[in-house]
């Protein structure tokens, strides 16, 4: 088969890692009789450099036209001061919106051989650690209305509406259904209303679910339950800032932010598909950045996109693989481990394809 791809390498460490991702699914291409055809286009800063805007619309429509989407990474200091309408971000905030991903699955797994690079006590990481963060990507205070009053006030209101919950609460219970069965929203109902709004939405959708262990608990206790006790959650349902939040914890506990990936999801197949970690500049252009989380979210974009599912456990094996063999960027390295660059972690990903 044929599958056309969008690549938005960005910016940062995004080249370095999605150049050693398309490597890997080349490699599967040729292994499994499949054709990827990729076409690269801009977003962020260098779109910034190229064309003054962080979000071509050629990107957009070439996006639109593609059976999924691959991205590296997008801002960095050279952006950071210009307006937020005009920063590599809102490229990022952007191309989410404008595909309608409104659902973001970010899979916090600790594999066997990375425990020594958990932070956590081997007692409370315990075994098979495997959480879903179920991120709504696509509203909250990222999209709400903001406002700034010249030097005295400024606001980015958060806001739900309905349908916007009902669709995220959705698809997390019915993840939730092919796992371990148990949601866990997190929100602040003790404070905030658009949040006892949200939980009574998620109430509703899980009348629809009886079979599914539902709990709540507020954002603060959530971020401590994660390093004290991270093996009660099998899917975490929350909106699109404290799911940047968490996630990002989560990572730490698969030993890296480097290790976590991501699909953002609309309702049929397509998808875009991303590392949770950021362009990453203090190792940007060194040959230091680890590639895994952007090629398990290469994986993952065969298995929901395109529905290659063995082409993804492909992947996924030869990644438990090279690590089982002790190959280590330097964020999760570890005594006794061999320490390798970008380039020699995605070469021997390829060799135990
Ligand atoms: N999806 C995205 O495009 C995305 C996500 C987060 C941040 N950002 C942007 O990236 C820029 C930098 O943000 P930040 O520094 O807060 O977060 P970051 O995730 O880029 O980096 C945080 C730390 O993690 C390390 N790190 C991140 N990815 C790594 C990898 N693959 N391998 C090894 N180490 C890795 C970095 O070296 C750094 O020490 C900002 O402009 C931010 O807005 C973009
Ligand atoms: C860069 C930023 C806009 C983005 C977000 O907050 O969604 C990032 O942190 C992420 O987690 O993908
Ligand atoms: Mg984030």
């Amino acid at each position: 088969m044929n599958y056309k791809i969008a690549v938005i390498p960005g910016d940062g460490i995004g080249p370095e890692i999605v150049g050693a991702s398309t490597k890997v699914l080349d490699k599967i291409g040729e292994k499994f009789n499949h054709t990827f055809n990729y076409t690269e286009v801009l977003a962020g800063g260098v779109a910034i450099d190229a064309t003054g805007s962080p979000l071509p619309q050629e990107t957009v429509d070439i996006c639109k036209a593609s059976d999924a989407v691959i991205l590296g990474a997008l801002g960095g200091p050279k952006w950071d001061n210009l307006p937020g309408d005009k920063r590599p971000e809102a490229g990022l905030l952007g191309i989410r919106k404008a595909l309608g991903l409104y659902a973001n699955l970010r899979p916090a797994i600790l594999y066997e051989e990375l425990k020594a690079a958990c932070p956590l006590k081997p007692e409370i990481a315990g075994e098979g650690l495997d959480i879903m963060v179920v991120r709504e990507l696509t509203g909250d205070v990222y999209f709400g209305e903001k406002g700034r009053d010249g030097d005295e006030a400024a606001w980015d209101i958060m806001k739900y509406t309905r349908p916007e919950v009902l669709r995220i609460a959705r698809k997390a219970f019915e993840i939730a259904m092919k796992r371990n069965k148990k949601v866990t929203n997190v929100d602040k109902a003790n404070v905030l209303e658009v949040s006892r709004f949200w939980r009574s939405c998620v109430l509703e959708v899980a009348k629809d679910f009886p079979e599914v262990e539902l709990n709540h608990l507020y954002v603060d206790n959530a971020a401590m339950q994660l390093v004290i006790n991270p093996k009660q959650f099998d899917v975490i349902v929350t909106g699109n800032l404290f799911g940047d939040i968490l996630s990002d914890e989560a990572s730490m506990i698969t030993g890296s932010i480097g290790m976590l990936p991501s699909a953002s999801l609309s309702d049929g197949k397509f998808g875009m598909y991303e590392p949770i970690h950021g362009s990453a500049p203090d190792i940007a252009g060194q040959d230091k950045a680890n590639p895994i989380a952007t090629i398990i979210s290469v994986a993952m974009m065969l298995r929901f996109s395109l529905d290659l599912i063995k082409e993804a456990d492909c992947i996924e094996a030869a990644v438990k693989k090279t690590l089982a063999q002790g190959y280590r960027t330097g964020d999760i390295y570890s005594e006794g481990m061999k320490l390798v660059g970008t380039v020699e972690m995605g070469q021997k990903i390829i060799e135990n394809l």
